[in-house]
């Protein structure tokens, strides 16, 4: 039994002292500057419980030897488990021993079963022994337990590792990503400096390019840019924010891990010393009591070493949460990073919101514009519709008087057919009367004859009664004779004689029948005559009866129609009118020279000219390469005739009659056929004569209802002086306000011709052409070098009213408007050429006056515009011809030519107004 304890003693103290040895070895080993793995002999003097000093060392050592390599671990564990083995053995073996021998004295006693401890009432020591063999269970438990634990802090410490790198290769990556941001954010600053520096956000002129479509465009382009690169950063935050929530979700679910493998080690720990405490409480003997104290203390240790070990735990849980306070730290500089970013683009977005703000101020601006240009389009297109409205009332009127005018047609023909049946039977009366007036003629010859038969009677009763007077006188005289003779002679002479006595007298008594005959024929013709004539002037007076009333039946059937007729000639004036109103009351027509031989200065000229002959207002221009479109009113191709340019001007030629104030002129460059289409030649006349033609022509038609009288003057300006044309001697004239007190303009001196036919007009102009003065410069041999004004004014007279109008008609065939260099001129020909200019640019102002509907109109500015004041001004009726020339060399005369009827187009003189005086008093 001695022997036994003696053993049992030695191998306790054995045990102890190989463990105390080795742990001083491992205290001394360990200094507590030198971070060293945590190793096994460590852990087993914590397990005996000797120093806390030691533990705490241990402790710090742990918590310092952060790198330490998984392999050592590992290594240490197996050293551990060596070190509990040898005081195992002789144990077991010796109680393997006694209880063999037990067995054979006892029952077997059950120790494998744990809490159950087996009914050792007659040893002691088995008791015990058993209880120290279970105690040394435990302490295997226990440092199996504490291996887990070492495991756990491996694995814990891979875990470190890999979450270390991780977390390398994560900030490399936010790092690259925030250098990434940084250039993108860079590249935007760049791109927002860019567009700041010339820009619209900086200084005057680029705001002004705002309003430019580029500029709105740029504009829209960098915001869509700077709105697509927040759009992509806001993107890449939240990609960021994401793995941010990802990666404290991983640590949270990590440190709850951890928790979790700490609480099952304390539950683990609270179960081995329940165990215990039962252990101690079975055991109940002094000594064994003793060890039971000592390895309650030891238990205590253990639970000291378990705090540690939770400590360190926690320490390793504080670990990651200081990585983790790495990644917050990292988040909140990454945090702090996205903020500045977010605010930067905040800015970007303020800027953007800046930039938004002026392009929709500016697209605002261009909208009210667009707005305004439409209202405008809207307008004008009101007044197209309202125009076109006309349209169908015009057309419908244009219809009714139509058919009022075929009704008439017809009425007309039914009075033309009754006064053909009238003209019939007047011409049956005529035939009748003529019949009558033959007869008569006839009668009359024939009652002539008569006449002339009785007169021959009458001469030749008278010659027989003369004869027989002198046969009686003779025969007395013979009687006489024959009585005296017989008285003398023989009675038979005597009876003789007394014979032809007795024939005579036969002869004569025979005589008076026929005579008789004769008298009672001429009697009865003479009655017949009288008769007839009676009749013939019944006839005629009932012929002349019946024409009468033929004429009064005429004439009141005429007066319908003469009304109906006057009525249809007021609806074609006034649709000629609105027909002219609709025109424009200002129209501008070009005239292209045909290209001439004598133009053709320089071989190789080019046509630069291009007329459009399916649009018949467009017109081309090609200037250095460019082509440049002109709208105008109407473009004639260079062929067109004279009768084809007088087409489009007659309705306002006509206008003129009806009491318009109407200016035709010509503007062009010299040379450019200003006189050939005003003037033109003798063969083939231009406008003058063929609108004067055209006058006399209707005052024709309309003379049973108006009387006209037609009065011509023509001036000149040259140098800014008024000459008469149609005087001879050429003295200096003004203009001045009339002083009849009308306001109207009159120049005192000047010859004004009444005109009454045609051929004398052609001989007023003739002379008016003789008298201008012209020369020739480079451009034209026969240069007009003055503005030639031909002024008709035309009266009329409503016969059946008594109300006047008076019409004027200003037919201006202006100098040429040619650059001086170009031109050549010199001296004298310089200072014509600056007047020319000079008073063409003053018309120019006047239409640019008129355009912006000034209030003051520039007039006086020169004696041309003062001239034509009254028909150039509002309530006329304007037509400019621009003549151009289609060749290369004149591109810069023919565009300026140009651009001025442009702008002539776009003058609006208002509606024109008639100059109408009623019969009773005025009424313009
Ligand atoms: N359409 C045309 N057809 C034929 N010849 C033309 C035509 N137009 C002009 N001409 C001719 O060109 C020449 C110059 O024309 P015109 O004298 O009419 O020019 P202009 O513009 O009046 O010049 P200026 O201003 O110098 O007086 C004339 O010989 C004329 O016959």
């Amino acid at each position: 039994m001695y022997a036994f304890y003696s053993l049992l003693v030695y191998i306790f103290y054995t045990v102890f002292k190989k463990e105390e040895e080795e742990g001083l070895q491992g205290e001394h080993d360990a200094s507590p500057d030198e971070p060293g793995p945590v190793t096994m002999e460590t852990r087993s003097k914590r397990s005996d419980g000797h120093t806390p000093r030691m533990r705490k060392k241990a402790c710090a050592r742990l918590s310092e030897s952060s790198s330490s390599s998984d392999s050592d671990e590992v290594s240490d564990e197996d050293e551990e488990d060596d070190s509990v083995k040898p005081a195992c053995t002789p144990l077991a073996a010796f109680l393997s021993f006694k209880q063999e021998s037990e067995k054979r004295r006892t029952p077997p006693v059950h120790l494998d079963t744990p809490g159950k401890t087996p009914p050792l009432t007659d040893s002691p020591l088995v008791a015990v022994m058993s209880h120290l063999l279970s105690f040394l269970e435990q302490y295997s438990h226990f440092q199996q337990l504490q291996q887990q634990a070492d495991q756990y802090r491996v694995q814990l410490k891979r875990h470190r590792v890999q979450h270390r790198r991780q977390m390398k290769a994560l900030r490399a990556s936010y790092r690259q990503r925030l250098r990434d941001k940084n250039n993108i954010i860079s590249s935007l600053e760049e791109a927002v400096s860019q567009q700041q520096s010339p820009s619209p956000l900086s200084d005057g002129e680029s705001s002004s390019n705002i309003g430019t479509p580029a500029g709105v465009h740029r504009l829209v382009e960098s915001l869509y840019g700077l709105q697509g690169e927040r759009s992509k950063l806001r993107g890449e935050l939240h990609l960021l924010h994401s793995q941010l929530e990802q990666k404290e979700q991983d640590r949270h679910s990590r440190i709850q891990a951890f928790q979790q493998q700490i609480d099952e080690l304390k539950s683990c720990i609270e179960e081995r010393e329940e165990e215990l405490s039962r252990l101690r409480t079975a055991t109940g003997a002094t000594d064994s009591e003793k060890r039971v104290l000592c390895l309650s203390a030891e238990n205590e240790s253990l639970k000291q070493s378990l705090s540690v070990t939770q400590g360190l735990l926690q320490q390793l849980s504080t670990i990651p949460s200081q990585s983790s306070n790495m990644l917050v730290k990292e988040n909140e500089n990454l945090r702090s990073r996205v903020q500045q970013l977010e605010s930067s683009l905040q800015q970007r977005a303020e800027q953007l919101s800046q930039l938004e703000r002026r392009s929709e101020q500016s697209e605002w601006r261009r909208a009210e514009e667009l707005r305004k240009r439409e209202d405008r389009v809207r307008e004008l297109q009101l007044e197209l519709d309202r125009e076109k409205g006309k349209e169908p009332v015009v057309k419908y009127v244009t219809q009714t008087v139509e058919v009022e005018s075929a009704a008439t047609v017809k009425q007309l023909n039914k009075a033309r057919q009754r006064n053909e049946v009238l003209a019939g039977r007047l011409s049956d009366q005529n035939e009748r009367c003529r019949q009558l007036e033959e007869q008569i003629r006839k009668s009359d010859e024939y009652s002539c004859n008569l006449q002339h038969k009785i007169a021959a009677y009458e001469r030749e009763i008278t010659k027989l009664r003369e004869e027989l007077l002198k046969e009686i006188g003779h025969l007395e005289e013979r009687k006489e004779e024959a009585v005296r003779a017989a008285a003398s002679c023989s009675a038979d002479h005597f009876q003789n004689l007394q014979d032809q006595f007795f024939s005579l007298q036969k002869r004569l008594t025979a005589l008076p029948p026929t005579l008789r005959s004769m008298k009672t024929d001429y009697a009865s013709l003479r009655s017949q005559v009288r008769n007839f004539s009676d009749f013939y002037g019944s006839a005629i007076n009932e012929a002349k009866k019946q024409i009468a009333a033929a004429i009064n039946e005429m004439s009141e059937a005429n007066k319908d129609l003469l009304e109906k007729y006057r009525k249809e000639v007021a609806l074609r004036r006034k649709y000629h009118e609105q027909l002219v109103e609709l025109k424009g009351n200002i129209r501008v027509l070009c005239r292209v020279k045909p290209v001439l031989k004598e133009d053709q200065h320089e071989e190789g000229q080019s046509v630069v000219v291009a007329t459009d002959p399916n649009n018949e207002s467009s017109l081309t221009v090609i200037s250095k390469g460019k082509g440049r479109i002109f709208e105008l009113d109407k473009v004639f191709q260079p062929q067109a005739t004279q009768e084809e340019i007088f087409q489009e001007i007659e309705p306002l030629v006509t206008s003129c009659i009806d009491g318009y104030h109407v200016c035709i002129f010509a503007y062009g460059q010299t040379g450019s056929g200003k006189t050939h289409t005003m003037e033109g030649t003798v063969e083939n006349p231009g406008i003058n004569q063929r609108a004067l033609k055209h006058l006399f022509n209707e005052i024709e038609e309309r003379k049973d209802m108006w009387s006209y009288t037609v009065s011509v003057s023509s001036v000149e300006i040259y140098n800014e002086v008024l000459r008469d044309l149609l005087s001879k001697d050429g003295e200096k004239l003004d203009i001045k306000i009339n002083p009849d007190g009308t306001g109207q303009l009159h120049v005192p001196g000047l010859r004004v011709i009444e005109v009454k036919s045609f051929q004398h007009i052609k001989k007023i102009l003739a002379t008016a052409r003789r008298n201008r003065i012209t020369f020739g410069t480079q451009m034209n041999q026969h240069s007009s070098r003055s503005h030639a004004l031909l002024c008709i004014t035309v009266q009329g007279t409503d016969l059946a009213t008594g109300s006047k109008t008076t019409g004027k008609l200003n037919l201006v065939d202006l100098a040429g408007s040619e650059r001086v260099w170009k031109s050549g001129a010199e001296g004298e020909r310089l200072k014509e050429a600056q007047n020319i200019n000079r008073s063409l640019l003053a018309l120019g102002d006047v239409i640019q006056a008129l355009r912006a509907r000034q209030t003051h109109i520039p007039f006086r500015n020169s004696r041309l515009t003062y001239l034509l004041q009254d028909s150039l001004g509002k309530g006329s009726k304007t037509v400019m011809v621009v003549q151009v020339s289609a060749l290369e060399s004149n591109v810069g005369e023919t565009l300026c030519s140009l651009k001025f009827a442009q702008r002539v187009c776009k003058v609006e003189l208002g509606p024109a107004a008639r100059k109408i005086e009623s019969g009773v008093g005025q009424c313009d």
